[in-house]
């Protein structure tokens, strides 16, 4: 086992001690991804264990495709076949397979964030409730945490304390919204980025054969960054290591920085519990950075209280002294990471990708990324506003979603009169409101147009579902590369983009041969067997910021700190360090907070190998103003025996034009006009458990009916219109409503 030789006796024993629970709580830098990762080689090339029954979750994909290299160069081919990803790339593999058992398709859609806060809005919106008040991103998160904590709508409703929660919070709908958006969802077909661990847990939980197949495949289960997990996440991980018990987590309290997402570290102590016959592991020689970083990084954690005790020391030079820089303004900052990053790579032979700029929030990438260009420095930004955020790749992307899904309501909105096909808002509204009241999917809608809309809409409707078909006999019948190029063309799109002959207008047309290259890229790539555009749709559904990246070019890498999380670079620097930027404004209620902000000032400082640099600047246009700063109090809390401040003068005038980007165009079709949704705020009806639509060929005036929503109600008159007969129905709690008879769904009570 030449391979053990790359480990010290800890780590060795970490990764020798293969059955049973392992936990690795140890600091940064200090060797446990890379525990994890000979680990693994280990358990296949020395035990023989088929790597098919080997689950490594990590926090990226990116991180497991690096993962999986690394074990390919110590044992060969044969590491390609284990199970590596992040939870939702992997439970969505699952959820794909086991869709049904849940009521859903297995070609779902998944929604992202901004599918689910526009969903949010419509929601809102039919409900009549002030978007102010209930704003979708807030909406979104309170029902991200419920997710994240296991608590479905049904508990949410019937919680007194949440619902006191709500109240004080002056937002108690915010039940009903919950619930809501989980139906139409359901409807649509979609899961959001939550759900796909909240049904894995369902999954588990109500159907215990399936439970039991995965709990025989995984053998061996590995997390990796585990004090970040939530609930949701932690749960499904102790059910698949049920029955072996040959799970192993590694991961380090001190940078713990996901709370606000639901990560909870007491899963670190809980697992003590759940495993009584734990083997513990401590690491504590840091393998990444100088002594001097190391001990900058010791003295900043040693400021909380929460934490478990440990000793992170290191064999590794001392070191250059952490350098402190001043700027007059963020653009003088920007100007001189960029001098700094050139002098630097001149003296010291560097390259670009061996330079990070961290930021505690994305939107301060802007004056640092001017400055590098004008320097002429190649940079890559990860997260932000990435190539699959962008407008023209989401509405070629929402084509693609709404063939292979005709429930999906958000990729619908999205093409529906785009590019422009004289389909306005007041139609889609219809189509909508036709959807929900005769209880049918949009789908129907759209192929019975006639019936729902007057003659030019439903004639343009019929156009388009007609397309749309057309599509999906292509999509069945071709690959990926080829449907998706056929649908790029036939929309439409292609040519409304070539068309703009702006900069911009270019610049998304190139980004859309760019997507369908990345297609032909999948395609062409012999490990994805199955080559249809649906699996090519998940895949990219389950990027996360981090991967969106191509790794080819030598750039400086530009992100947040949150995204930093594994990483390491020779030289680093941690830009913004004011008060109210970092820590941040929001974050300084509380201890439990501050505490937190502390282990992300951590975790920046430990991405560090050779170099560090903080930077401040005494001026900073934030929120559309020029506000004076302050030095963040956590350069007060790094030990000055391992800081200088640096006397590189300031040398260009401070200044540049500002220029802020504006936004594309949205091809989003908000619903602006007043909806014509029921004006009653009647709670919708649950149907009798008995329901069962009747026959109503012989429904007539004064007859009782019971419909799936509006519950109760008599007949008023039937109308023959055409080939359409539509009954007027005057429901208990909803008042009148006029319904195609073709479609509702009445059960008939009789007399
Ligand atoms: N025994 C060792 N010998 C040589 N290099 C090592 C050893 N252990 C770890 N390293 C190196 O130290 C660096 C940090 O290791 P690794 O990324 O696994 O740490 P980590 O504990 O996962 O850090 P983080 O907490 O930041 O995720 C890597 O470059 C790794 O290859
Ligand atoms: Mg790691």
């Amino acid at each position: 086992m030449e391979y053990l030789k790359g480990l010290n006796p800890p780590q060795r024993e970490a990764v020798e001690h293969t059955d049973g629970p392992v936990m690795i709580i140890a600091g940064a830098g200090s060797g446990k991804t890379r525990v994890l990762t000979y680990r693994i080689a280990h358990l296949i090339h020395a035990k023989g264990v088929d790597p098919f029954q080997i689950l490594s979750l990590t926090f990226t994909n990116k991180a497991a495709a690096e993962m999986k290299h690394r074990i390919e160069q110590l044992i060969g081919l044969e590491a390609r076949n284990t199970w590596m990803g992040t939870f939702h790339s992997i439970f969505a593999k699952i959820l794909r397979v086991e869709a049904d058992k849940l009521g859903y398709p297995s070609n779902f859609s998944i929604y992202d964030t901004d599918d689910s806060k526009s969903l949010i809005r419509t929601i809102v919106k039919e409900m009549r409730l002030d978007d102010k008040v209930y704003k979708a991103n807030t909406v979104l998160a309170r029902i991200s945490g419920a997710k994240n904590r296991l608590i479905s709508w049904e508990k949410y409703l019937n919680d007194p304390f949440i619902k006191a929660d709500d109240e004080t919070a002056m937002k108690p709908k915010m039940g009903e919204i919950y619930r809501n958006y989980q139906k139409r969802l359901f409807k649509s077909g979609a899961m959001d980025f939550d759900d796909l661990l909240f049904n894995t847990n369902v999954l588990f939980r109500d159907h215990l054969d399936v439970l039991n197949k995965y709990q025989q495949r995984f053998r061996y289960v590995m997390v990796d960054e585990f004090q970040d997990t939530n609930l949701s996440q932690y749960l499904i991980t102790k059910k698949l290591a049920a029955v072996h018990q040959n799970i192993c987590v590694v991961g380090d309290d001190a940078q713990s920085i996901y709370a606000f997402r639901g990560a909870d570290i007491q899963n670190i102590l809980n697992f003590e519990k759940d495993y009584p016959d734990l083997f513990v592991v401590k690491l504590e020689q840091n393998y990444r950075s100088t002594k001097n970083i190391v001990q900058a990084a010791n003295s900043i954690i040693a400021k909380n209280k929460a934490q478990l005790k440990k000793d992170v020391w290191t064999q590794n030079q001392h070191g250059d002294l952490i350098e402190l820089i001043k700027a007059s303004s963020d653009n003088e900052e920007g100007r001189m990471v960029a001098t700094t990053i050139f002098e630097e790579k001149n003296n010291k032979k560097l390259n670009n990708s061996d330079f990070a700029v961290l930021y505690r929030t994305n939107s301060q990438s802007r004056s640092i990324e001017e400055a590098l260009r004008k320097m002429n420095i190649t940079y890559k930004i990860v997260g932000g506003l990435s190539f699959y955020q962008r407008k023209e790749i989401k509405d070629l992307m929402a084509y693609m979603r709404f063939v292979v899904n005709k429930d999906d309501e958000e990729a619908f909105k999205r093409i529906i009169n785009y590019p422009k096909r004289g389909i306005g808002d007041t139609t889609v509204e219809k189509m909508l409101v036709a959807a929900y009241e005769h209880d049918i999917p949009l789908w129907e809608v759209m192929n019975n147009a006639s019936s729902f809309l007057p003659g030019r809409a439903a004639n343009a409707v019929e156009e388009f579902t007609v397309m749309i078909k057309s599509f999906g006999i292509e999509v069945e019948r071709k690959d990926a590369y080829e449907a998706a190029s056929s649908i790029a063309k036939q929309s439409g799109l292609l040519r409304e983009l070539y068309e703009d002959k702006t900069i911009e207008g270019l610049n998304r047309y190139e980004n859309v041969q760019e997507l369908l290259n990345a297609i032909k890229e999948y395609v062409d790539n012999p490990e994805n067997e199955d080559k249809s555009l649906g699996s090519f749709l998940q895949e990219i559904a389950l990027l996360t910021d981090n991967d969106r990246d191509k790794d080819t070019t030598d750039a400086v890498t530009l992100m947040t700190i949150h995204s930093s999380k594994g990483l390491e670079f020779k030289q680093v620097f941690v830009v913004g360090m004011e008060e109210d930027l970092f820590p941040s404004q929001m974050m300084m209620q509380s201890r439990e907070d501050l505490e937190e902000e502390r282990r992300l000032f951590y975790v920046a400082t430990t991405r560090a190998m050779e170099k560090l640099y903080m930077t401040y600047a005494l001026t900073r246009y934030r929120f559309g103003r020029l506000l004076n700063c302050e030095p963040s109090r956590f350069l007060e809390e790094v030990d000055p025996a391992c800081i200088k401040v640096n006397k590189r003068a300031s040398t260009a005038l401070s200044g540049a034009l500002r220029n802020e980007s504006s936004e594309g165009r949205t091809g989003f079709v908000g619903l602006k006009k007043p909806s014509i949704r029921p004006a009653t705020t009647a709670k919708v009806h649950t149907p009798s458990p008995d329901f069962k639509p009747s026959n109503t060929n012989n429904l007539t005036a004064g007859m009782k009916v019971e419909h799936p929503k509006f519950g109760f109600g008599k007949v008023n008159k039937i109308e023959v219109e055409g080939i359409n007969r539509k009954a007027s129905i005057v429901f208990d709690n909803f008042g009148e409503k006029t319904l195609l008879l073709s479609f509702a769904k009445l059960r008939i009570i009789e007399e």
